[in-house]
């Protein structure tokens, strides 16, 4: 999982210096043959947004199955090797954290940060940067006294960063920074009074600190289908999917003429699939064209193609069950009664992914052509 973001993280600036390069080659040598290639790449290569997604997916595991975050940052998640974060990464981890409003995710992925950038020789990331969102994160948490100390720390690496500029510009920050230091010293900070923070400092504006940041507020979007990629396999497409097929009708004695193609689904870090159920509950004016033919889904075979090294079940939480995924195996279950009405405790969800990828095949087998097969029984229930 961890090298799935160090990837992602790692190509991120590496494109950002070709987006550079390109800027300031303002020639006319850039022909549209290279910007149309250059395109190409981009959507090939992750973007800010799948490194947002995948910061997301950690964060999510971590709260799930409570991971500590030395252990995710370590790369050694209960036992397993997960591979080693940068400072940088557990920088990004704490930034989102924050920016989703989890303040103590969000401080303790900075403190981790500061660690690891204090042992790291060739420094990835930015200690003021850590220190600002340490600082308010502290706050958020209600501890002022450790935002305080944080922010003097702040100042301090500020100061050293002015006094090597040595500009005169500088100097007059530094000299007001220096006061707002003995003032955070002697805990004398009043309301109106200004404290730092490395982005006004920058552009010389200064914030009180204690003013709550503006949030960002970032709505969760329901990850079970950003995670997981499909696609629909038909009988005819190869032979393999035509020999499945064969064996699942085999298996279950039902007939596959009016059931869905095989859909073939990968989970990757983070992946999973909210609690559902496979057939529809819709009223009839709500039918899909698909029902309306061959039916609800009465059935689904769940064919595990790969073994998960952690996490990824699949879970039955009103009949307390769960699945381990294995190579090979598969699962099968009815969702409809013999009388045709939905068995609510067929109700199921992925687990997240933990560490390695899920590839699964879901065969969704509906009601038409079972009438002989799977005739009806004397009463609703049955
Ligand atoms: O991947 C799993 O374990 C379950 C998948 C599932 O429930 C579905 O695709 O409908
Ligand atoms: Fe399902």
């Amino acid at each position: 999982m961890n090298r799935s973001l160090t990837r992602v993280a790692s190509l991120l600036p590496a494109f950002e210096r070709v987006d550079c390069f390109v800027l300031k080659l303002d020639f006319v040598s850039i022909t549209t043959e290279f910007n149309t290639q250059l395109d190409r790449l981009r959507i090939q290569l992750p973007d800010e947004e799948d490194l947002t997604g995948s910061v997301q997916a950690i964060l999510r595991l971590q709260d799930m199955y409570d991971i500590p975050a030395k252990e995710i940052a370590e790369g050694s998640i209960g036992g397993l090797n997960t591979g080693e974060l940068n400072a940088d990464a557990c920088f990004e981890l704490g930034r989102i954290a924050y920016e989703d409003g989890d303040y103590y995710h969000g401080f303790h992925w900075m403190a981790i940060a500061k660690e690891r950038l204090d042992k790291e020789t060739n420094k990835t990331t930015d200690m003021t940067e850590i220190l600002d969102y340490m600082a308010w994160t502290a706050h958020e948490l209600g501890n002022d006294k450790l935002a305080l100390e944080l922010t003097e720390e702040l100042i301090e690496l500020e100061l050293d960063e002015y006094a090597r500029q040595n500009d005169e510009n500088a100097k007059t920050r530094m000299k007001h920074l220096a006061d707002l230091k003995n003032k955070a010293k002697s805990n004398d900070i009043e309301e109106g009074d200004t404290v730092l923070i490395r982005n006004e400092v920058k552009k010389n504006k200064l914030t009180p600190i204690f003013d709550p940041r503006p949030q960002t507020v970032i709505k969760k979007k329901d990850n079970s289908i950003l995670t997981m990629i499909n696609a629909w396999l038909d009988d005819r497409d190869h032979l393999v999917v035509d020999r499945v097929q064969n064996r699942i009708k085999a298996v279950t004695g039902l007939d596959l003429d009016s059931a869905d193609a095989l859909q073939v689904a990968n989970y990757g870090i983070g992946g999973h699939y909210d609690p559902h159920y496979d057939f529809s509950i819709r009223d009839d004016d709500d039918t899909s064209e698909t029902e309306k033919r061959d039916g609800n889904r009465i059935a689904t075979f769940l064919l595990y193609m790969t073994d998960v090294d952690a996490g990824g079940a699949t879970v039955f939480p009103i009949i307390d069950v769960r699945v381990l995924p294995k190579k090979g195996t598969a699962v099968f279950w009815y969702n409809l009664r013999r009388s045709g009405k939905g068995i609510m405790e067929t109700r199921h969800a992925a687990c997240p992914v933990l560490v390695g990828t899920k590839w699964v095949s879901n065969k969704w087998i509906r009601t038409r052509g079972q009438e002989f097969r799977r005739p009806c029984g004397l009463t609703e229930d049955e």
